[in-house]
C-alpha cells in the first residue's frame, strides 16, 4: 500500500528511485553471550575487518574526483585503524581469556582506544583520531552484525535520500548523477540543506516530518519536489502518472534553456538583473551555463566550511580570482564571512549560545576578530584586479556597524596601495538587508553603500520570530505577508530615493509567485539557486511592470499571505 507524506516543497523537479535510508542501524548486541570455539569467533572478526577495509576502499574510489584529496585521506586514516597489530591482537586475547563474543570483544577494545585517546588534552591531533576509531568500530560491528551503514559517498546506483536532517558535508559527498531526490523529517525551505539540494538540481521535500520512519530501504519512493509531496511504495499507475509529470517538466525546462543568452527583460522592455547564488568558484560553471548575469551572492563561509582552518588570504585571493574570472567580466558580489547560527566552524569554537540566530555571527565576529576580517578584505581587493567585485556585509544592524566594517575596508585598501599591489578601481560596498533595524532605517543605510541585497530568508526569521529551519513554525515563512511586503516595498524605495542599487539573494527572489510583485516594486536584481534563473527569465519576459505595479497595490490591501498567493495566482494564471 502506498503511503502519501506532506513536507515542504525544496528543490524542483520530480524523483523516483529506491530509498536509501541515512539512519544508523541498530547495532546492539547478546552482551551476555559466551563462545566456545575462539578460533571460529576470531576468523569472524578477521573477516569483519578485511570486509571493512574493502568497503572503504570502494567508498574511496568512488568518492575520487568529488573529494578534496585531505578528505580522502581520512579513508587511508581508517583503513590503517582497522589494520592496527595492536588493537588486533587485544581483541584476540579478549576472545581467547574471556569466551567474549567477536561483536563483544570489538566494542571493548575499540572503546578502550578511543577513550585513551579523547583523554589526550595536550595532544589535539591524538585527541580528534578518537572519533575516527569510533567511526570504524561502527563500521566494524555493522559486518559483524550483517547490517549496512549508510554511506552517501559510496552510492552507485539511483536512489532517493531519506534522511533526519542533511548536513552542507553530506550533500559535498553527494553525486548528483545517482542521487535522484531528497526527503528529511526537518528543516524548512530556506534550511542550508535545502539551499544546496537546489545548487545541485536535486528534487527535494523537507520538513516530512516522519518520513525516516515511513520508507524503508530499498522501498521505491517518488519526490515531488515542485509541490512538497511524497510517495512511498506507489502503485505502477502513481508510477507512470509522474513519470509522466517528471518528463513534462523537464519539456519545459528545455523551453526554459533556449533562454540562456537572452537578456532579462519584462515585457514592456524594463531590465532587469537575473543572478546566481553560489558557495563556492567551482558553481560558477553552472552559473554560466543557466545564463546568470552575474553572481549576486557568493556565501564565502562555505570556503571556510570546507577548510580545515581559516583560509589564508592567498588561499582565499584564488579562490575569489577563480570565480571572478569564471564569470568573464559579468558582476560578483562577494559576502564576507557569514558564520554563526547554523553554520559552525569546526576549527573556530564559538561559545554555547542559548540562541545562536541571535548572537555572535557574521559581521558581528569580523568586528570583533579584526584580524580575520582583514585576511578576508585583502583577499578580496586583490582580487578586484579580475574583474567587476562588489563586497557585502551580512547581518548589519546599525549605522555603526556598516561604518566599523567600511573603515577597515578602507583601512586594508590603504595598506595595500602602500605596497603598491595592482587594484581594481571599483570595488563596490553593498549590505545586506536582513536585520530588520536595517530595513526600517534603510534611508540612512542607502547613504552609506552603492547596493542593498535584501536577505529575505533571515529578515523573515527576524520579522516573524521565527526559526528558519524549524518546521514547527515554517507556516510562519511568508514571503507574501502584505505588511513583509510593505517592508521590502520600503527598502526597494529607500534605496532608489539615493540612487542605491536594490537586489535581493534570500529565496523570495527566485519564488514565481513574489516575481511580479517585486517587479512591480522596481528591484533592480534577482539573485537566486542558478537552477531558478531561467524559469524565472521566462517568467519575466511575460510580465509588464504597469500591471505589476497595480498588483503591488491589490495585495498591500489585502491580509494575509494566503490572499496574496491567491491574487498572484489568478494574475498569472496558474492552477491552486
Ligand atoms: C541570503 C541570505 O543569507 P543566508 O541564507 O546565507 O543566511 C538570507 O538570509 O536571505
Ligand atoms: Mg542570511
Amino acid at each position: 500500500m502506498s503511503k502519501d507524506v506532506k513536507g515542504i516543497a525544496a528543490s524542483d523537479g520530480i524523483g523516483i528511485a529506491p530509498a536509501y535510508l541515512l539512519v544508523d542501524p541498530d547495532l546492539s548486541y547478546d552482551k551476555d553471550k559466551k563462545i566456545s570455539d575462539a578460533d571460529a569467533e576470531y576468523a569472524r572478526v578477521e573477516t569483519a575487518f578485511n570486509d571493512s577495509i574493502a568497503e572503504l576502499q570502494k567508498i574511496k574510489e568512488n568518492a575520487k574526483g568529488r573529494l578534496a584529496d585531505e578528505e580522502l585521506e581520512v579513508f587511508d586514516a581508517h583503513i590503517a585503524i582497522l589494520s592496527d597489530p595492536e588493537m588486533l591482537g587485544q581483541i584476540k586475547d579478549d576472545i581467547n581469556n574471556n569466551k567474549t563474543s567477536a561483536e563483544a570483544a570489538v566494542d571493548k577494545v575499540t572503546t578502550n582506544f578511543a577513550d585513551m585517546l579523547a583523554a589526550m588534552t595536550d595532544n589535539k591531533y591524538m585527541q580528534e583520531r578518537a572519533a575516527d576509531v569510533k567511526d570504524v568500530a561502527k563500521r566494524a560491528m555493522s559486518h559483524l552484525l550483517g547490517k549496512q551503514l549508510p554511506n552517501i559517498a559510496g552510492i552507485d546506483k539511483p536512489v532517493v535520500i531519506v534522511a533526519k536532517e542533511i548536513t552542507p558535508s553530506d550533500t559535498s559527498q553527494m553525486d548528483a548523477k545517482f542521487v535522484k531526490g531528497i526527503v528529511t523529517d526537518l528543516g524548512g525551505r530556506t534550511s542550508h540543506a535545502a539551499i544546496m539540494s537546489r545548487t545541485l538540481r536535486i528534487p527535494a521535500v523537507v520538513g516530512a516530518e516522519d518520513i525516516t520512519a515511513n520508507a524503508k530501504n530499498g522501498q521505491n519512493v517518488i519526490v515531488d519536489g515542485l509541490h512538497g509531496d511524497i510517495i512511498v511504495d506507489p502503485s505502477d499507475d502513481q508510477v507512470k502518472d509522474y513519470q509522466a509529470k517528471a518528463e513534462a517538466f523537464e519539456k519545459e525546462r528545455a523551453e526554459w534553456a533556449k533562454l540562456v543568452d537572452a537578456p532579462s527583460v519584462s515585457k514592456d522592455d524594463k531590465h532587469f538583473e537575473i543572478a546566481a547564488n553560489i558557495g563556492t568558484p567551482d558553481d560558477v560553471e553552472d552559473a554560466m551555463k543557466q545564463g546568470a548575469d552575474g553572481v549576486g551572492l557568493f556565501r564565502s563561509e562555505f570556503l571556510y566550511m570546507g577548510s580545515d582552518h581559516l583560509p589564508t588570504e592567498d588561499e582565499q585571493f584564488e579562490a575569489y580570482k577563480k570565480a571572478i574570472v569564471g564569470m568573464k567580466g559579468k558582476p560578483v558580489v562577494v559576502r564576507t564571512l557569514d558564520i554563526g547560527g547554523d553554520k559552525p566552524l569546526d576549527y573556530l569554537p564559538l561559545p554555547d549560545e542559548m540562541n545562536p540566530f541571535l548572537g555572535y555571527r557574521a559581521i558581528r565576529i569580523c568586528l570583533d576578530r579584526p584580524e580575520i576580517f582583514k585576511t578576508q578584505l585583502r583577499a578580496l581587493i586583490r582580487a578586484s584586479e579580475f574583474g567587476p567585485l562588489s563586497i557585502m556585509f551580512p547581518m548589519i544592524g546599525t549605522l555603526a556597524e556598516l561604518r566599523a566594517a567600511k573603515r577597515i575596508f578602507e583601512e586594508c585598501k590603504t595598506e595595500l596601495q602602500k605596497d603598491h599591489r595592482v587594484l581594481g578601481d571599483d570595488v563596490k560596498i553593498g549590505m545586506m538587508i536582513e536585520v530588520p533595524l536595517a530595513a526600517i532605517n534603510a534611508d540612512k543605510m542607502a547613504e552609506e553603500v552603492d547596493f542593498f541585497s535584501i536577505g529575505t530568508n533571515d529578515l523573515i526569521q527576524y520579522n516573524f520570530a521565527a526559526d528558519r529551519g524549524n518546521d514547527a513554525v515554517s507556516y510562519l515563512y511568508q514571503p507574501l505577508n502584505p505588511a513583509f511586503l510593505g517592508l521590502i516595498n520600503h527598502v526597494i524605495a529607500a534605496a532608489h530615493r539615493h540612487g542605491t542599487k536594490a537586489a535581493m539573494c534570500g529565496e523570495m527572489a527566485g519564488d514565481e509567485l513574489a516575481l511580479p510583485l517585486l517587479m512591480g516594486m522596481g528591484l533592480d536584481e534577482y539573485s537566486m539557486s542558478a537552477s531558478s534563473i531561467l524559469r524565472t527569465r521566462s517568467m519575466m519576459k511575460n510580465l509588464d511592470t504597469k500591471d505589476c505595479a497595480k498588483l503591488v497595490e491589490k495585495a498591500m490591501d489585502l491580509d494575509t499571505n494566503e490572499e496574496v498567493a491567491n491574487l498572484v495566482k489568478k494574475e498569472l494564471n496558474l492552477a491552486d
